[in-house]
């Protein structure tokens, strides 16, 4: 069985894939770190480098090889993953896969990207908080229609990692 983790920037998934991983005593896999390890650069890096088209194919390349990987794992999706090409077509075709989408309200987001901003290139430039908040808001708005389609939704305000991953496991069962 694998589990599928999706949603925007600063929603949690790679924090709450790795507990929820350790619970379930399965393999936990990031596609953000799967890329990084096969290009031997970090994320900025790439971005900075060889610019986002060059990203997304190889996104789009990785998320294929792990969803055909026939194993139990918990794979965390970069926040833009089920938002490019066939990508969430292929995340619903996967077998014995269950895609779970962490929905985190906007001041939630803006709050926990604004101290986190360097390693994400596509903010790291926004100075402010009020700019920041603007390009989420209709970034978040362009992404939901994609987000949406995951097998369950999980809210993730006001909940700690573990309370997430409790909520997880509750809905999963
Ligand atoms: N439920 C939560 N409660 C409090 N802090 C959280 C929660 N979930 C995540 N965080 C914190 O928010 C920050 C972003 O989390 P994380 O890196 O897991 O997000 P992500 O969804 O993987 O982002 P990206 O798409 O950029 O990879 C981290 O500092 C993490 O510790
Ligand atoms: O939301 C996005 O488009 C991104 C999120 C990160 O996980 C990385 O995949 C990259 O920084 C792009
Ligand atoms: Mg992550």
């Amino acid at each position: 069985m694998k589990l599928i983790l999706i949603g925007y920037m600063g929603s949690g998934k790679s924090s709450v894939g790795k507990v929820l991983a350790g619970q379930l005593s399965v393999n936990f896999l990031d596609l953000d770190a799967e890329i990084s390890a096969e290009e031997n650069k970090s994320i900025p890096q790439i971005f900075s480098d060889h610019g986002e088209v060059y990203f997304r194919r190889k996104e789009a390349e990785v998320l294929k090889k792990l969803l055909e990987k026939d194993e139990g794992c918990v794979l965390s999706l970069g926040g833009g993953t089920p938002c490019y090409g066939k990508n969430m077509e292929l995340i619903k075709a996967a077998p014995k896969a269950t895609s779970i989408y962490l929905k985190t309200g906007l001041l939630q987001l803006t709050e926990r990207l604004m101290v986190e901003k360097e390693h994400r290139p596509l903010i790291k430039d926004l100075d402010s908080s009020e700019a920041l908040e603007d390009y989420i808001r209709k970034h978040l708005f362009e992404r939901t229609f994609f987000y949406n389609q995951s097998d369950l939704i999980v809210s993730t305000d006001g909940k700690s990692v573990d309370e997430v991953v409790a909520a997880i496991a509750e809905e999963l069962d």
